[in-house]
């Protein structure tokens, strides 16, 4: 689907791309980075928007040195900054991006229904944007994207500004992109947690240059770590406690599963052979405790990065690869120096 080749983009004072050679199968494919990694940028050249300095790099085959147009006609592109128009609805919006695409009246306006349906809007889609929350602004956004049905779309940070439950709607969207329609996805974020739920691939990027480029299974690797869960009863109110105090005389110590969903009620062990499966069974058994989940613990992919950068911790999970706070954790700043190359009109 996409294949670049040692791929540079300089600006007068950064290197916004350095030496970037990646392939890009069909699926949905997140491109992860800090604040300022080069996503965008990358972005921008695979769409034949802005040029390369240095490399070269194809989608669908087609050089995007020379076949731009060819491409943003095959391919949907969700941009990562609020550009809709306030004063239109969402269907006069999408009926004419549709048309922009090359689709013919009748079309336009039944593919506009469709895909505003799929994402979500009813009937606010007749009100104007202008009064719309955020998660109903990128809906439209990735509306857009979808209308002209590509073959692949590029969707630069979806998930920003939305709280919890509209990321995981979002999420959710961005997978029926692929499972419904078929349709590839190249999806950006600085939140290395999210894509491990909804990408088949993760590409790494950090300071423009690739980091890593891999399966998402071969990130997420199953750990020996158990994660017990168990319920409490009359005889035991706290059967996490119960649990741990009852291995601990079998054998097995625990640690308290802080930080996983459910921490506070999940014990995590390491699992010796199938015996540990064995043990923990009848010990909840003895106590007349019921077994929520017993589990293999998979590595999530932020662990992965603290792991491969030995030594350099990280402050807690979801963070980019530079170490920088992901967006979710604390309000990502304004780049100062690229608003001044804008001013500039660099
Ligand atoms: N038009 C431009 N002129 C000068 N520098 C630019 C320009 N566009 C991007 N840059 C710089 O290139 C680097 C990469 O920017 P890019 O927008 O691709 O990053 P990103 O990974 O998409 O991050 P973000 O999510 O913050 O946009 C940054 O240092 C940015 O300041």
């Amino acid at each position: 689907m996409i294949a670049t080749e040692s791929l540079s983009k300089r600006f007068p004072r950064v290197t916004a791309l350095d030496r970037l050679s990646v392939d890009i199968g069909p699926g949905v494919t997140g491109l992860v980075g800090a604040n300022g990694a080069g996503k965008s940028t990358l972005i921008k050249i695979l769409l034949g928007l802005s040029p390369a300095s240095e490399g070269r790099a194809e989608v669908l085959g087609l050089d995007v040195a020379t076949k731009g147009s060819t491409i943003r006609e095959r391919v949907g592109y969700m941009p990562e900054h609020d550009c809709l128009p306030p004063d239109v609805s969402a269907t006069e919006f999408v009926v004419h991006m549709a048309r922009m695409s090359g689709l013919p009246p009748t079309s336009a306006r039944e593919r506009t229904a469709d895909t505003l349906r799929h994402v979500g809007l009813y009937e606010e889609r007749y009100r104007p944007i202008g009064g719309y929350s955020t998660g109903m602004k990128q809906r439209v956004k990735l509306a857009q994207a979808l209308v002209h049905d590509p073959e692949l779309v590029f969707l630069d940070e979806p998930t920003n500004g939305l709280d919890p439950v509209g990321r995981d709607d979002m999420l959710g969207l961005i997978r029926r992109v692929h499972t419904d329609f078929g349709i590839s996805v190249l999806v950006t974020s600085h939140l290395l947690g999210e894509l491990e739920r909804t990408c088949d691939h993760v590409v790494v990027v950090d300071g423009g240059k690739l980091l890593r480029s891999s399966a998402t299974t071969d990130f997420t690797q199953t750990t020996t770590t158990l994660a017990v869960e168990v319920t409490d009863t009359d005889e035991h109110p706290d059967g996490t406690a119960a649990l741990r105090d009852e291995l601990a005389a079998r054998g097995i110590g625990t640690e308290s599963g802080s930080g996983l969903p459910g921490a506070g009620h999940v014990l995590l062990l390491t699992a010796d052979g199938e015996e540990t499966y064995d043990v923990v069974r009848d010990a909840v058994a003895d106590l007349g405790l019921g077994l929520v989940r017993m589990e293999q613990r998979r590595h999530q992919i932020a662990e992965v990065f603290r792991v491969e950068e030995s030594g350099g911790t990280r402050p807690g999970d979801g963070t980019a690869p530079t170490g920088r706070p992901a967006a979710g954790a604390s309000p990502s700043q304004p780049d100062p120096q690229k608003k001044e190359e804008a001013r500039n009109g660099g």
